[in-house]
């Protein structure tokens, strides 16, 4: 998807939540324990009652990974389930020394290869640019780079002054330095919603890029602040929520009361759209 199309989508659909899909088999409502794949069963029901909503689904691919070779099929059948009008993300949070970092690309983003197809993959970037541009080496493929993520520890590295006079934090620099490597039209960077009162020193640096904003919901971060300093022209923003999605309910009604969770957050977007970018 590009550029231009997932903007639009968030026009249209008035929304620019990423239903998180970090499908934990612990979890799961017990009716849907007898289906031959229960993963699956619930991201379907997940993704048909949010899809009108949301604007980008994010699996999380340790809670697939962990479950061996079955979690790898409920992978793939989820990434096909999804509607065409959705960005899809691989969060994996890959990056490694050229060669390897390749294949981790071929992996989420050629379907010749495993089966899955992706539009995105997230990606650390502590290893540098060689790293990171065997992802870019796919057209069409985004990345989307960590720079200042939504937990405590965020501040070890990622916050470290890398100026004389410490107006410039690493995450700032990450920044600066990846968007030599691609466009905003291939790249996003990863920003806590926990972070908002840095969110205007980000788009200081990167007025265009999107964002990948968790950590609204579960995690406490205000989708207010964020939407308040980090909405762009062309949207710019995607805020995922996982667990309060997912796990509203562990009943019967579990697909419902996810819609409804989605429905608030997608209903308080619209409101910001509204004041934000008109
Ligand atoms: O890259 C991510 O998606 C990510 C970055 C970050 O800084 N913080 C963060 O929580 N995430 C992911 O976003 C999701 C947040 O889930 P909830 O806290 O349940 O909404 C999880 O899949 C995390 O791995």
């Amino acid at each position: 998807m590009t550029f231009d199309e997932l903007s639009h989508q968030i026009f249209k659909k008035q929304s620019y939540l990423c239903v998180g899909l970090d499908t934990d088999p612990r979890k799961l409502p017990a009716h849907l324990l007898s289906e031959p794949d229960p993963v699956f069963a619930f991201n379907k029901a997940i993704i048909d009652a949010t899809a009108d909503v949301a604007v980008a689904y994010k699996p999380n691919i340790a809670f697939y990974e962990a479950q061996g070779p079955k979690g790898w099929e409920s992978l793939q059948k989820t990434l096909d389930y999804i509607p065409a009008d959705c960005f899809t993300i691989a969060d994996a949070k890959r990056g490694d020394i050229g060669n390897t970092s390749g294949l981790y690309a071929r992996a989420f983003f050629d379907p010749s290869a495993t089966g899955l197809d992706f539009d995105s993959v997230t990606v650390a970037p502590y290893m540098g640019h060689d790293s990171v541009t065997p992802f870019l080496d796919y057209p069409g493929k985004w990345v989307i780079l960590l720079a200042l993520t939504s937990n405590a520890g965020s501040a070890d590295f990622q916050r470290l002054p890398t100026d004389p006079d410490g107006t410039n934090e690493l995450f700032e620099t990450v920044i600066q330095t990846a968007k030599t490597w691609a466009d905003a039209d291939r790249l996003m960077f990863v920003v806590g919603a926990t972070q908002a009162e840095v969110f205007g020193r980000i788009r200081a640096i990167a007025p265009e890029h999107f964002l990948l904003v968790p950590g609204v919901g579960a995690q406490g971060g205000s989708l207010a602040d964020v939407s308040r300093c980090g909405l762009t022209k062309a949207g710019g923003l995607l805020v995922n929520a996982s667990r309060s999605i997912l796990y509203a309910s562990d009943g019967p009604d579990f697909a419902d009361r996810a819609r409804a969770e989605a429905q608030a957050l997608q209903a308080e977007m619209a409101t910001y759209l509204k004041a934000y970018t008109s």
